[in-house]
């Protein structure tokens, strides 16, 4: 699968779904009127698009409007703002007819595979619901082609007749996955497909995923509170925060040089299994708190009330998200991997000095030192972005404001001159 590079033109037919501007406030209501006093702002204002045949991983903490988001361009929300394209077209504001040739090209995968499925129901009629409402009878007739669907995903056909309490949470995962693809779909969004799985199940029921995009061509949208889901599956990845997207990148380049302090924080959070590293103690940099209420996000950047690198500019002007590298898109005025965007604002925020405590020194030296090796990379590539990346070391150490961020920021010089 090739996948073209970023900022493609609008018509670019390899772009399945683009979304421009989306947003979704929900109304909170108060009083025997039930006047309108305020709105939770799930989803805030966000761009991406789609390519065909890969696949998207969403992440984020619980609350940062993933679902809200996934429900959107399912169709299965009304968008407050924004618009959706499928296919090149304006879908937004589609009413139920023009939607139902829609819900055969576009399924969604809940995260509840106990929940999900009609316990009166045998798996049969589950899995063959979707042609009945679409009034769609299968060459070789609905049995047939259900139990088809069954040996697809794994199951055994012959327990067309059995009731969804028969089965175990993977196989049940697996019910819900036939059922999505049972009108062929061009696109699946999957919300959270295996969290309510067991450890061992989870990677049974992504590699099927997996395995069905090579054999089918589907494109995935997945959702999932981690990076460990995503990572072994995704082409690209955006991190969601408070409604925003603040990192949407190719999977490579963001593990290997993740910008966003978000993104870092979320990456510590999962050990990655390095045989190399095997001695070496694994620290993680410690979120402070819940992710701030949505009915009143916090002002400019709106992750600058946990942020480590927090300045006067993080908690007034709302960074916008650009495209820093070929191919990774941030929202941030002090990346990591890369040149500072507010290099005269040094001055961190009481909250960022706080928030440094919880990030043990060992990590900001080690970011520092990823910044240089970065830097070092690009240097050997000839770009002039090496410039910039070294800066980058540089404001790691302006932000930790320690000795050891210091050290950091010369250990990283050191292996830039090795
Ligand atoms: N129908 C609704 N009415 C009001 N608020 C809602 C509604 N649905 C979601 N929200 C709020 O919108 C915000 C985003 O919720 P959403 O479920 O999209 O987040 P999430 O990132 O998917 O989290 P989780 O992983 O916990 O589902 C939350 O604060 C949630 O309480």
């Amino acid at each position: 699968m090739t996948i073209p590079a970023q900022g493609e033109s609008a018509g670019d037919p390899e772009i399945l779904l683009k979304v421009t501007g989306l947003q979704k406030h929900f109304p909170i209501k108060k009083g025997l009127l039930q006047r309108q006093v305020g709105a939770v702002h799930a989803v805030d204002g966000i761009d991406f698009e789609v390519r065909a045949g890969e696949t998207l991983g969403v992440v984020g903490e619980s609350g940062c409007g993933k679902s809200t988001m996934g429900r959107l361009i399912t169709r299965l929300l009304e968008p407050t703002g924004g618009t959706v394209e499928f296919e090149g077209k304006d879908i937004t504001h589609l009413g139920m007819g023009g939607m139902r040739p829609l819900r055969r090209d576009v399924q969604m995968i809940f995260q509840d595979p106990y929940s999900s499925l009609n316990p009166r129901h045998t798996i049969g009629t589950i899995v063959g619901a979707p042609f009945k409402l679409q009034g769609v009878t299968p060459e070789g007739g609905l049995k047939k082609e259900v139990q088809r669907l069954l040996s697809v995903v794994g199951l055994n056909p012959e327990h067309y007749n059995r009731y969804p309490h028969e089965f175990s949470g993977g196989q049940r995962q697996r019910i819900g996955i036939a059922r999505a693809l049972a009108l062929n779909p061009k696109l699946v969004v999957a919300d959270e497909p295996v969290s309510a799985l067991d450890v061992s199940i989870q990677a049974q029921v992504v590699n099927l995923l997996d395995d069905l995009q090579q054999e089918l061509g589907l494109t995935y949208v997945i959702i999932a509170h981690d990076l460990s889901v995503v990572r072994h599956v995704s082409d690209r990845i955006a991190v969601m925060y408070l409604g925003k997207i603040v990192e949407l990148a190719d999977r490579d380049s963001l593990y290997k040089a993740p910008m966003h302090p978000y993104t870092k924080a979320l990456m510590s959070a999962v050990p990655i299994p390095d045989p190399r590293r095997k001695d070496a103690k694994s620290e993680r940099i410690l979120l402070r708190g819940d992710v701030p209420s949505p009915i009143s996000p916090p002002s400019g950047c709106r992750f600058h009330t946990r942020c480590w690198k927090a300045t006067e500019i993080c908690r007034t002007t709302e960074p916008p998200l650009l495209e820093l590298k070929p191919g990774q898109r941030v929202a941030c005025h002090h990346p990591e991997n890369f040149e500072d965007q507010a290099p005269q604002d040094t001055v961190l925020l009481s909250v960022a000095r706080e928030a440094a405590e919880l990030v043990a020194d060992e990590v900001l030296a080690e970011s520092a030192e990823t910044s240089a090796a970065v830097a070092a990379e690009v240097a050997d590539a000839g770009g002039a972005e090496a410039v910039s990346a070294s800066t980058g070391t540089a404001s790691t150490g302006t932000v930790s404001g320690g000795s050891a961020a210091a050290d950091g920021a010369d250990a990283g010089q050191e292996s830039t001159e090795k």
